[in-house]
């Protein structure tokens, strides 16, 4: 489906800044006009050519490699051509604005962020779910989520939905064949295993979205909020799964004020830490403007540690305050977040047993952080090795969501005594545009709009 009418676009690949080499693309119907210009000769496809790219006067802005990738056999479908200049803010623009001025005839413009992804997936070279993939590698934030991101890019995830969608149309034929023999119809479904079909459908959409919840849990990970009096040592916890001095930390309750946040990765999982003001009633306008910042972290986190001065603890196993404190806490989050009871300064405490569930450690000494770490991939959900999980977005998750629901629904007919199969086609339609959505070929052209907006420019 080559839509050969639309605008040709240019925009410089590579990263702003300096660095040692830079791209400026351009794609579209026909790259013939720029490459006469800019380079001034004719390029053999696909190969790259050392030469002089040409200002309007003739004279050279820089010296580089231009390859020329004939349509259809590029990376956007169309024709495009790469100048890999040297790569200097400057430079780059210049060759931009040349290209520009080049192509000015055939309407050449810059493109917008994901435009040369967006063409690559119109023009059939890649689906939906590969083009999220692409933003999902350039994004990733840790070394687990870049390979699963890989993965999708190879076309693992897609692979996985079509064979959930082969089987699906197989059972649709199966139902909408029955449709037109009404009388034999449930005789004829039963002898079909359409029943045993369906559960296995079923149980193969389970397995998919297990993957797909920990690629989300790769490209999101949590949000981790640290929470506690004055002087607990949030800081001090913030700075130890850090490894580095990030905030500051003094003996003097009330230091922190500002958020101070830092992403670390357990196990290849994003995990954010967030550090926050010690939580007290305060005149101070300062210190309440942070309070009020540690509230907001709080009732957004997905886990809360709440941390406890173990030298301060008392007789009944709280100090002062923090009983209240926690029940407060408590109120003001989501019943499915998890508050953490985090015992620190271990190593100037007598020793002392904690109470089922809660955590003891040491941010002086390290002491007891990697139980903290277990705890934070067991709250999130990580069972699975990195090595087989794809990339996922909250978007597949609830497509696959819709699907399975619709499937229950079609399950339930099929239960039923006197099966109503036009209901049981509907949901299995249903089902499919679900899964449709997710490689793009049923997607709304405002989502794409979303999709492809949040991309970088040049890409
Ligand atoms: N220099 C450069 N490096 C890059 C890109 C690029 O555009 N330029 N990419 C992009 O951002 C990525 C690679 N993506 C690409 C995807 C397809 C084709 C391509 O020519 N496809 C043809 C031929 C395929 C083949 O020979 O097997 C085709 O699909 O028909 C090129 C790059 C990463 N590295
Ligand atoms: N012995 C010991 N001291 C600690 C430990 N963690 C923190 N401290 C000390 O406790 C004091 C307070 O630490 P911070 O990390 O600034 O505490 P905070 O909870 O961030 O305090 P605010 O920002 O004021 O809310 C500092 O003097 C730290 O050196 C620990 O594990 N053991
Ligand atoms: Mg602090």
């Amino acid at each position: 489906m080559l839509t050969a009418h639309r605008d040709p676009i240019a925009a410089i690949a590579t990263a702003p800044g300096r660095g040692a080499v830079g791209i400026v693309r351009v794609s579209g119907r026909s790259a013939q006009p720029i490459i006469d210009a800019v380079c001034g000769r004719s390029l053999k496809p696909r190969e790259a050519t050392y030469l002089p790219f040409r200002a309007t006067d003739g004279s050279p802005i820089d010296q580089g490699i231009a390859i020329h990738f004939p349509a259809p056999h590029s990376y956007t479908g169309e024709d495009v051509l790469e100048l890999q200049a040297h790569g200097g803010p400057v430079v780059l623009q210049l060759l931009l604005a040349r290209c520009l001025e080049a192509g000015a005839a055939m309407g050449l413009r810059v493109a917008r962020p994901g435009e040369f992804t967006e063409r690559a997936f119109l023009n059939d070279k890649i689906d939906l779910a590969q083009a999220e993939a692409i933003a999902d590698l350039i994004d990733a934030s840790t070394e687990a989520a870049a390979r699963s991101a890989g993965r999708s890019l190879a076309g693992e995830f897609s692979r996985e939905i079509h064979t959930l969608r082969d089987a699906l149309i197989h059972l649709r034929m199966l139902v909408e064949a029955t449709l037109d023999f009404p009388e034999e119809e449930i005789d004829f479904l039963r002898q079909s295993d359409a029943q045993g079909q369906l559960d296995r459908l079923q149980s193969a959409l389970a397995g998919v979205m297990r993957r797909a919840r920990q690629g989300a849990l790769l490209r999101e990970g949590i949000q981790v909020v640290i929470a506690g009096q004055p002087n607990a040592g949030k800081s001090s916890l913030l700075n130890a799964l850090a490894g580095a001095e990030l905030a500051i930390v003094t003996p003097i309750p009330g230091t922190t004020r500002d958020v101070v946040s830092q992403t670390i990765q357990v196990e290849g999982v994003p995990v954010h830490v967030i550090d926050t003001a010690g939580l007290r009633e305060s005149e101070d306008v300062v210190e309440r403007i942070g309070i009020e910042r540690a509230w907001a972290r709080i009732e957004a986190a997905d886990a809360v540690l709440f941390l406890h001065d173990l030298t301060r603890a008392q007789e009944t196993g709280y100090h002062e305050g923090d009983e209240a404190l926690l029940r407060d806490l408590r109120s003001r989050v989501p019943e499915a977040v998890p508050v953490v009871q985090v015992w620190n300064k271990a190593d100037a405490a007598a020793s002392s047993t904690v109470h089922e569930g809660e955590l003891r450690l040491s941010a002086k000494t390290g002491d007891g952080l990697n139980a903290l770490r277990d705890r934070l991939l067991q709250i999130a959900g990580w069972q699975a090795a990195p090595e087989g999980v794809y990339i996922a977005r909250e978007r597949h998750l609830q497509a696959l969501r819709r699907v399975d629901a619709h499937l229950m629904e079609a399950a339930a007919q099929l239960a039923g005594e006197v099966p109503a199969l036009d209901l049981l086609a509907e949901e299995l339609r249903l089902a499919q545009n679900a899964l449709n959505e997710i490689t793009g070929e049923f997607t709304a052209d405002d989502l794409l709009g979303v999709i492809f907006s949040s991309f970088c420019i040049g890409k």
